[in-house]
Order: C-alpha cells, then structure tokens, then sequence
C-alpha cells in the first residue's frame, strides 16, 4: 500500500501524537506536559505519513537559533517528534522523511539541523554527528566535600516555588546562552519546559523547588531540583534530584553546589546534563566518588556546508580546503575553502585540492561547535589528512574554549 507524506493539520495533531506516543512506548503523557508539547509544534513544520486513515509516522522540528563558536545564534531545524509505526518500520519512511525535511530546511536557509537522540545509533546515517555531550554526576556527599567558594560571603540563597522566580530565572538563562555553543534562545512557550513537575511523574520525589543565588538583589545563579527522602533502618539515605543548575559566576555556581550537597538527610545528589567541564570536576573533595558518566546529547548535521561553517568563529587563523561527499544533501558535495579566524570566516567553492577530506559528513557536525577534535576524527578514520601538516592547525582552529553544552532535550 502507498503510504501518503504530507504536511500536518491542526486538527490531526492528537493522532499524530499518539502514534508517536506509543512508539515511544504507549504511556501517554500527563496533561499538561501533552499540552505544551502541542503549544510548541510547529504545525507547518510538520510531517505526517498516512496509510489510509491512519497516522503511521511523524516528524517536526523546531525553527530554533542555536549559539555556534563566536556567540551568533545561527538558525537551526530541531528536528523532533520522529516516529515511525510498529506495523511500517524498516520499509524507510524515516530515511523519506529525513530527506524531505532537509531538503525544506535547505531551502528555507536553515544552515544547521540539531536533534537530541532517542537512541544514538539512528541519525550518524542521515549526516548528523555528536556535537555535544552531557555528563552526570551521583555524588555520594557523605563522603564528598564542596569547598567553600571564595566571593560567596554576601550572597543570599533563597528557596522559592519555582513559578515564583521563573520569569528572573528566564532572564538569567537567555544572558547565558550566548556564551556556550549549543545553547538554544528560547522562544515564547519553551520557559514552561523546566517548569514541568507532574505529580505522576515523581516517582516519589517532592514537587520541584528552586533556590536563588542573589547579591544584592541580583540574581546571579538558580538551581531547580527535587528531594527523595528515603531512610534505610534508621539512617537517612534521601536523594536531591538537580533539574538545573545555571550560574552566572563561579561564587553562586559553587554557593548553589554546596548548597545542594550539604541538604540535610540527603546522602546523594544526582546532576544530570552537565557539560563535560562543568566547575564541579574541580569543586568536589573526591571525584572517584561523583560516579560520572557521559552520553551523547545534540547531534549536529550541516545542511549547508558553506553557509555553516562561515557562520561560527574560528580559535586561530586557518586556510583550508575541504571534501565533502554528502549522499542526503547533495548541494554540500565538492570542495570548499574555509579561512578565517577569531573574527570571522568565509567559505566558497574552490577547485583547488582538498587539504582535509571528510570521510563521512557526520564528522563536519561533530566537530562543528568544538567538542569532537578533528585530530581525534581523523583517528577514528572520518577525516583525512591529504596535504601534510594541515590537520593540527585546522583541529585547533575548529577547538572551543568551553565545552559546548545544551542542558536540556527536546
Ligand atoms: C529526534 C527524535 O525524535 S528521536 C526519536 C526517534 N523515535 C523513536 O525512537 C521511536 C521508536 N522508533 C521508531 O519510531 C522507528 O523505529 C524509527 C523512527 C527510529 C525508525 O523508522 P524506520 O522507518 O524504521 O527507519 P528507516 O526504515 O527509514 O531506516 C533507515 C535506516 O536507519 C536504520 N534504523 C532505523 N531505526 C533504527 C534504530 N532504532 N536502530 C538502529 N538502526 C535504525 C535502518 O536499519 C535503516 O538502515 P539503512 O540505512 O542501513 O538501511
């Protein structure tokens, strides 16, 4: 039977998401949480797949501006809500959805494509590279200690509702979003995703609470997170469950991270999507006992090669030129010379030879904001060195100074 591709419909979205539901899993999600996800699609950035009249697969993305290196937010599809029924998968209604949208995405000068990943060995076929990765920490703070920050004697920390601060919270967020790649500006409706708290989903932990990092009436850091008491015989063995931690200085960063560790019949603190350097790597008394872990968190893919990289900055001075070879995104195939530097890049089609081939579109995104280093590509055999003493020089100048970091899925 064929099966029709074609733009969502207001009225259809509840099909459409319930098929992605249950192929997530058949739990619907609570109410209200359901609710926002249908405030923020993008109705005309959505995909529909029909067999008859029923909805058998679906995908949208989000027009975001992600921060690249250098602070530009650059626009970017984020691309979400991918499903495909039980019934019709492995038949590639994903690979003619992907291809459809970004060829959309192309044409609407959407230079970057984003996603963060149900499972991570789906999208690296489709051109889309781990560009940043998230770590967690369980912090066994019976034994770890978090030193006193220096600077942090005229803060005050106060514990509010969450909805109480989030307009100052949100403030605070969007002055921070320039200074990691990765980071997403968020639009009207996206200051409600950190606020979500349905009681079914505690799993037996506290509604959410924020505390507030101020100096002199300045808010300068926030940390939202739940408590799970838990009491083992008689001793207290409870868990504080941090939703987000963003600061603006190192005083309220480690202020709030003492803050957090030091709760009073809390023996664990759980920090989920950190970035790889966050402060607390150089806070803790002892690492061995944080039990880190890393995962991949934003997939990047290149939609238009050109256009993206003279989008962000570059660490150092680079003249180079690169082959691309990109099945999905045709336009991107041939080669192209970036240079550039600290303030500012161009890159345009060139017929002179390649310097760096890029075995595999992925590793473009990869290294795209500065987290995968294009030495440690090329060990991996995605990039190729075919002028020598080329490789060094471009990896430094495609390196950040931060990890780049988004703290959330989407
Ligand atoms: C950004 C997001 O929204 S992430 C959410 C993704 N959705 C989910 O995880 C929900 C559950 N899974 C599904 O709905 C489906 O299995 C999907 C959407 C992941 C895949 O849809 P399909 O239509 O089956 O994919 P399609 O047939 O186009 O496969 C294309 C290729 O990807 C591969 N592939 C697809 N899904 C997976 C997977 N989960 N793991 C490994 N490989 C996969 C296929 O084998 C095929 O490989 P090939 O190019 O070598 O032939």
């Amino acid at each position: 039977m064929t099966i029709e591709l074609r733009g969502l419909r207001d009225k259809e979205w509840d099909a459409w998401f319930a098929g992605l539901e249950w192929a997530f899993g058949g739990v619907s999600k609570a109410p209200e949480e359901r609710a926002l996800w249908q405030e923020l699609t993008e109705i005309d950035r959505s995909l529909a797949a029909w067999d008859g009249d029923r909805s058998v697969g679906s995908f949208s993305s989000f027009s975001f501006r992600m921060t690249v290196p250098g602070g530009t937010p650059v626009p970017t599809a984020g691309v979400t809500m991918v499903s495909v029924a039980a019934t019709h998968r492995r038949r590639g209604l994903l690979r003619r959805m992907m291809r459809s949208a970004l060829q959309g995405f192309h044409e609407a000068g959407e230079p970057l494509a984003a996603l963060t990943a149900s499972e991570q060995q789906i999208y690296g076929r489709f051109g889309y590279g781990v560009a940043t990765r998230a770590m967690r920490a369980t912090i066994d703070t019976a034994r770890v200690r978090v030193a006193p920050p220096a600077g942090a004697d005229d803060l005050t920390l106060t514990v509010l509702p969450p909805a109480e601060a989030a307009a100052r919270c949100e403030e605070l967020y969007a002055r921070l979003v320039p200074t990691r790649p990765g980071m997403l500006a968020r639009q009207p409706g996206w200051e409600k995703l950190p606020l979500l708290d349905p009681p079914r989903e505690r799993d037996g932990a506290s509604e959410l609470r924020c505390v507030l990092a101020e100096r002199d009436g300045e808010l300068l850091g926030y940390a939202r997170y739940a408590l799970k008491p838990q009491w083992e015989a008689t001793v207290p063995d409870g868990t504080v469950l941090v939703r987000d931690l963003m600061a603006a200085e190192p005083a309220a960063y480690g202020a709030l991270l003492r803050f957090l560790c030091e709760t009073d019949l809390m023996s664990t603190v759980v920090l989920r999507d950190r970035p790889v350097d966050d402060p607390l790597l150089h806070l803790v008394s002892d690492i061995r006992r944080c039990q880190l872990r890393t995962i991949d968190r934003l997939h990047v893919r290149t939609v238009d090669v050109g256009a993206a990289l003279a989008a962000r900055t570059y660490a150092r001075e680079v003249d180079v030129v690169l082959a691309v070879e990109d099945e999905l995104c045709p336009w991107n195939t041939g080669r192209w010379r970036l240079s550039g530097g600290p303030e500012g890049a161009v890159c345009e089609r060139t017929t002179d030879p390649a310097d760096l081939s890029f075995e595999h579109v992925r590793a473009l995104g990869a290294a795209y904001l500065g987290d995968a280093s294009l030495a440690a590509l090329a060990g991996a055999g995605l990039v190729r060195e075919l002028r020598g003493g080329a490789l060094a020089p471009a990896a430094t100048a495609f390196s950040s100074a931060v990890a780049p970091w988004l703290p959330h899925g989407f």
